[in-house]
């Protein structure tokens, strides 16, 4: 089973990014996705291997965004790739079977799509408004994810579906009660005081029902 909480990295520079990475794995994350945008090949790839030396010290899982040769190249766990970033099955012919591969969906026609093709996760969202990303996709809200989590159920699908953009932990509950796997999330961790507090409090919310 895929660890239910992704932390997305946020960073101008290597620094920053490493800084916020070491922070959130401290404090109990277990899977980071390094999202490093608009950085020379130089720069993404140092900051990839030390995000993968530290992610091996914390047991934590690594993959990159957007990127599949740079997570090819450093062989991290794996990558997440958008509606517009390299195919699926391009990125699957390059990664192989034993990587994880994740895509981003705004619809059902989307996740279907990407099971199709191969897919490992989704990440379907946005939820609502964010920041941290520009150019976003329409807005689902609560009544998007209903929608689309019953399609899934009624379709016999089985992929973890992550829901991204704008989660909190006061609307993190309305979310996992729609039966999504879990959430993928990048400025509530990033700019929180209490870094500890919040990841063991949405672990709790996200494993509560889980039967070891
Ligand atoms: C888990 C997860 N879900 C969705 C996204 C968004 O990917 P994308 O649409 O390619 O946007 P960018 O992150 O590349 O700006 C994601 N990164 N992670
Ligand atoms: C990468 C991405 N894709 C859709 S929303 C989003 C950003 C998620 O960040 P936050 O948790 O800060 O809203
Ligand atoms: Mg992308």
């Amino acid at each position: 089973m895929y660890n239910k909480l992704q932390y997305i990295s946020q960073g101008n520079t290597i620094e920053a990014q490493l800084y916020n990475i070491h922070e959130a794995l401290d404090n109990g994350c277990d899977w980071v996705q390094m999202r490093f945008k608009n950085q020379t090949t130089k720069n993404a790839f140092a900051l990839a291997e030390a995000v993968k030396f530290l992610c091996e010290e914390y047991l934590a899982n690594f993959i990159i965004n957007d990127n599949v040769y740079l997570a090819q190249q450093i062989a991290a766990d794996g990558v997440h790739l958008g509606l517009s970033d390299t195919k699926i099955e391009e990125a699957r012919a390059i990664l192989g079977n034993t990587k994880i591969i994740g895509g981003t969906a705004n619809t059902f026609e989307d996740i279907s799509n990407h099971i199709k093709n191969g897919c490992d996760y989704i990440g379907l969202g946005p939820f609502q408004f964010t920041k941290t990303k520009e150019k976003l996709n329409p807005i689902l809200g609560l009544e998007g994810y209903y929608e689309i989590m019953q399609k899934i159920k009624s379709n016999n699908f089985e992929i973890p579906i992550y829901a991204i953009g704008g989660i909190t932990l006061e609307n993190a509950d309305q979310l996992i009660e729609t039966g999504i796997h879990g959430i993928a999330v990048s400025g509530i961790i990033t700019k929180s005081p209490e870094k500890g507090k919040l990841i063991t409090q949405l672990n709790e919310k996200l494993y509560a029902n889980v039967i070891i």
